[in-house]
């Protein structure tokens, strides 16, 4: 990794406005990877920590503009390459030279500008990574490198993001499906959730990519040349797309920015920062329009500079974090493929015990909560039990219409109902409590003898972190 990257600040150093704090370095850690670390002295709030060129990200934009250096009919102003500088271009890329020949400008020539322009960030970004990093090498024997070349190469393996259960359920051939059982309701739905996404995106692009991947020899004339099966193409997408959902940040993408999933970009080096779930305190993202210096660089969304927060970074080795967001370990899971032992984010999602609980054969109780708009979506977190899961048990109680009515609109309050409800509640978080310790009794039994334990430990601190929850409010009610 160290030589991948060297070679990645090589790239860089490229461009006259990549700035890198000369006091920081990568570390690579068995629990969370490759992370930034303070090297020497000490880093202090709104320094810059790295700031990296308009045209060294990967994003919609810089995508459009690279595919337009190979197709001489996209023009989308402001995005693709300026023609009046194409035959700079043209030479950059090999054209003209006895160089060999490129199958871009046949493949990308096939893009409609509609076309592209339909395709989601997701789409597009994955649809070029395969080409660019695994298509266009194989088939040209590595005589042909992609540009980004050196950001590919410091990306995840396939290993490394394991745990991600969307890839189980998803890969026909993951080791982990049997694991899906196991997780829980909430990464179980979000595990849907992105599976039902990922299938989509496939949909989009897989009809292009295997009818590029049919062709690629009459394109290039070598017979016998190597190509990947339709399920070796499908297994490199799931891998690009957990590796961009993994990596992206959040920017705004201006052709897509009615389009909220399309918002991002990838950022070379700043994507080796990893997840702290304190807020606000750590480094910052801060995206700044075009500088006029990058004049013949001027391509994509601006310049993305990682800033330091109010934290003082000032011991030798310790990391420096960003906050992906207030996520919690169900989400983390699903969508990075990591869980952090004591997340203040943490919270469970208990509508199916609590409805299997309240409602009865006469509707009685679903009828009332849905009229006033408090049936399911009933939570717990750390601080509080939900207002909605008050309400639902007062009513459950004590079928007072007109008084569960009043206390919704704020006349009445909670320490009304609280008594009544008390034994209820401690009921039903008393049996969460045991349903979740027999699984986590399971999962540990399972994790002493299993060969890889990291997906199972992932799931088994999901659980604790439930337990902590319910045996917090257990032990605090009054
Ligand atoms: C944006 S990348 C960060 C760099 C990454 N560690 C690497 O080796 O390239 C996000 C990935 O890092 C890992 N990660 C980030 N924060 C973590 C944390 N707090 N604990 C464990 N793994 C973490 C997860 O694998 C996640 O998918």
């Amino acid at each position: 990794m160290d030589v991948k990257i060297c070679a990645l600040l090589a790239w860089l150093k490229k461009s006259d406005s990549f700035y890198i704090a000369p006091n920081i370095k990568i570390n690579d850690s068995p629990e969370s990877g490759r992370g930034i670390v303070l090297s020497h002295h000490s880093i202090k709030k709104n320094d810059i920590i790295i700031s990296i060129p308009s045209s060294k990200q990967l994003n919609f934009h810089t995508i459009l503009y690279h595919i337009s250096k190979f197709n001489n009919d996209l023009n989308i102003s402001g995005v693709t390459i300026d023609r009046d500088l194409a035959d700079q271009e043209k030479n950059s890329v090999g054209v003209g030279s006895r160089g060999p020949i490129d199958p871009r400008f046949e493949l990308y020539s096939q893009l409609s500008k509609e076309y592209l322009l339909n395709l989601s960030s997701f789409q597009l970004v994955s649809l070029y990574i395969l080409v660019e990093r695994y298509l266009i090498p194989k088939w040209t024997h590595n005589r042909i490198i992609s540009y980004w070349k050196p950001f590919f190469e410091i990306w995840p393996t396939k290993e490394e993001l394991r745990s991600i259960p969307a890839i189980w359920n998803c890969d026909p051939n993951s080791q982990n499906r049997s694991l899906i059982e196991y997780l829980p309701m909430a990464a179980r739905n979000h595990m849907t959730r992105i599976s039902k996404l990922v299938r989509e995106d496939w949909d989009a692009i897989s009809e292009v990519v295997f009818e590029w991947n049919e062709m690629y020899g009459s394109i290039l004339g070598v017979e016998n040349a190597p190509i990947y099966t339709n399920d070796e193409l499908f297994s490199l997408f799931l891998h690009n797309y957990f590796t961009i959902n993994s990596r992206c940040l959040y920017a705004e993408i201006p052709v897509k920015r009615n389009d909220r999933l399309s918002n991002f970009t990838m950022v070379p080096y700043v994507d080796f920062l990893n997840h702290t779930c304190e807020v606000d305190l750590h480094c910052y993202p801060q995206l700044d329009t075009l500088l006029k210096s990058e004049a013949n660089e001027n391509i994509g969304i601006g310049q993305f500079s990682i800033r330091c927060g109010e934290r003082l970074y000032n011991n030798i080795n310790e990391e420096l974090f960003l906050n992906y967001g207030a996520h919690s370990n169900d989400f983390l899971l699903s969508e990075y493929g990591f869980v952090v032992n004591e997340n203040e984010w943490n919270y469970l999602d208990i509508s199916n015990d609590v409805i299997e609980l309240i409602n009865d054969d006469k509707m009685e109780v679903q009828t009332f909560l849905s009229k006033h708009d408090y049936w399911g979506d009933y939570t717990i977190n750390k601080n509080e039990i939900s207002y909605r899961i008050i309400v639902a048990l007062s009513y459950y109680v004590t079928r007072d219409e007109r008084r569960v009515q009043k206390f919704t609109e704020g006349y009445i309050s909670e320490d009304y109902f609280k008594p009544k409800i008390t034994p209820v509640l401690q009921m039903l978080l008393t049996s969460l409590v045991a349903t979740y310790t027999k699984t986590l009794n399971q999962l540990e039994k399972k994790a002493n003898t299993a060969e890889d334990k990291l997906c199972l430990q992932n799931i088994i601190t999901i659980y604790k972190g439930y337990i902590r929850i319910l045996t917090h409010h257990l032990n605090n009610h009054d």
